[in-house]
């Protein structure tokens, strides 16, 4: 893990101050790239507690095709509840009488995601993040995206063209209004000497908060890949374009940076899944990781 610390740390080196949409500044660099050998152990993040039980809910909600959050609510997974939460309240007309990040908004938050699970009319209208990540994959325009990429890997593994995109340039309008353009917006995959690598390009990145699940969901997405197109195990290349430390994670960073690494945790997979698209969380375990306590940070929406 030492790259994911060398990124933090050239960020709060040579990072520029920039404001964005959220109301919370960051500090920025544009252009960087990690890699990380997946032989080597499942590269999750050992500085800090890292929720692995989201990141496995999440990517088998995006594989599903699925973009409403009820299942991720459902399930315990709570990353994505705020900005459908922020377009309900613009929508109510509410926005104004509960400021962005004040407690009486995390405390309103808490009651939509109770109505959430409780009331299902009340998901289908406002759990819906639009046509997110889970669309495009499965349904660019009619197109099934992951289930032509199993196939092309298996039949021609030396193409140059292994690539979903979840940029769509067409829905990128409204997938602002409920949810957020697709941040990991295109993925190639590469297949040389029976291994499989996948790099995946990053347009922006929440280095603290979102960049280590982003690194781990990569490598469970290529693991999944390797086991139902009989590959060995190559490299998770991550490269990104903005990349990002918000203002309010500056002091959860310089404690994050202070820890020792441990040794990585081991990812096993069911062995007996070969059908892609039939994963379920029952078939992952993680094995031997002992990180650093969890360190909170507030998430800018
Ligand atoms: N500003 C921002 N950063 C992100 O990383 C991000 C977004 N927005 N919007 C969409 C998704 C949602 N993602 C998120 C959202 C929240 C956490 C988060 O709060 N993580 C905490 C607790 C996680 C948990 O216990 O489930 C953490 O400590 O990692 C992580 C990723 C990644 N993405
Ligand atoms: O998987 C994800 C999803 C989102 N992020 C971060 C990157 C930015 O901080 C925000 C998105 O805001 P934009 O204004 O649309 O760039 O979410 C992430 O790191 N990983």
């Amino acid at each position: 893990m030492q790259q994911y610390h060398d990124l933090m740390r050239h960020i709060l080196d040579q990072g520029t101050l920039k404001e964005n949409r959220t109301g919370i500044n960051t500090i920025s660099v544009f252009g960087y790239q990690m890699r990380f050998n997946l032989q080597e152990g499942f590269p999750l993040v050992t500085t800090k507690k890292v929720h692995l039980k989201s990141i496995i809910h999440e990517l088998l909600w995006f594989i599903a095709g699925d973009t409403n959050i009820r299942y991720l609510v459902e399930n315990g997974v709570n990353i994505w509840n705020e900005w459908p939460f922020q377009n309900y309240l613009n929508e109510k007309g509410l926005s104004n009488k509960l400021p962005k990040y004040s407690d009486a908004w995390k405390a309103e938050l808490q009651n939509f995601k109770e109505q959430i699970i409780t009331d299902e009319s009340f998901a289908k209208e406002w759990g819906e993040l639009g046509p997110v990540y889970g669309r495009q994959w499965r349904n660019f325009e009619g197109i099934d995206q992951m289930a032509q990429l199993i196939e092309d890997i298996k039949r021609n593994p030396n193409s140059r063209r292994h690539i979903i995109s979840a940029w769509n340039p067409k829905d990128i309008p409204v997938m602002a209004k409920s949810g957020l353009p697709p941040c990991h917006t295109l993925f190639q995959f590469y297949v040389a000497d029976n291994k499989l690598s996948c790099q995946l390009y990053q347009r922006s990145a929440d280095v603290f908060l979102g960049v280590p699940f982003n690194i781990a969901s990569y490598a469970l997405l290529t693991m999944m890949v390797a086991q139902v197109c009989d590959l060995e195990l190559g490299d998770f290349v991550h490269t990104f374009g903005d990349a990002h430390l918000y203002e309010n994670h500056l002091d959860q960073t310089k404690e994050q940076l202070s820890r020792n690494f441990r040794a990585l945790p081991q990812m096993k997979i069911n062995p007996e899944v070969k059908d892609f698209f039939s994963f379920k969380f029952e078939d992952f375990e993680l094995v031997n990781y002992d990180p650093h306590p969890a360190i909170r940070a507030q998430v800018a929406v």
